[in-house]
């Protein structure tokens, strides 16, 4: 067996990096869904940036504002999923058990993702978003009993 190392050479992080790569890059893309809603239609985050814009007002727009939540609720659970699944991967969990809670968790942010953007009806997101809770629980769990013991 592999020492539980951060490295590629150890499978259980290279299963990580690639997941933690997908819902790290993920979270970047919502800031371009973002200024894809603000830029058209002028609905800026700032004073400032109305200067030189002349009869544009600042103003509320739905589609930013859902925007700017999913993209939170990402920065919310992404994180802490990086971070967790750092320490994680040091326990030395099992290929089969690490790559089930990674792939559990990037598949629900993503879906995640689509139900907040595409308004599908509730508790598709809330089914989402414990998913992933779930996800970083168990992991959390399992970093401190390795801790303790
Ligand atoms: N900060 C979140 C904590 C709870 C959470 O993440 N809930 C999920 C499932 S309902 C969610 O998608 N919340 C919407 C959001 O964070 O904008 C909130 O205020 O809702």
């Amino acid at each position: 067996m592999v020492a539980p190392t951060l490295s590629f050479e150890n499978e259980v992080f290279a299963k990580f990096a690639f997941y933690a790569g997908v819902v790290l890059l993920k979270t970047v893309i919502m800031s371009g869904w973002t200024a894809r809603y603000r830029l058209p239609r002028g609905v800026f985050i700032s004073s400032e940036d109305y200067v030189g814009r002349s009869g544009q007002t600042m103003k509320i727009d739905e589609d930013v504002e859902r925007t700017r939540r999913c993209h939170l609720n990402d920065i919310e659970n992404v994180l802490p999923f990086v971070l967790i699944g750092l320490l994680y991967v040091l326990t030395g969990p099992t290929v089969a058990s690490a790559t089930l809670h990674f792939r559990l968790f990037a598949g629900f942010r993503l879906f995640h993702t689509i139900a907040y953007m595409f308004i599908l009806p509730q508790p598709s997101r809330a089914i989402a978003f414990f998913v992933g809770f779930g996800v970083n629980i168990s992991m959390a769990i399992t970093v401190i009993r390795a801790g303790m013991f």
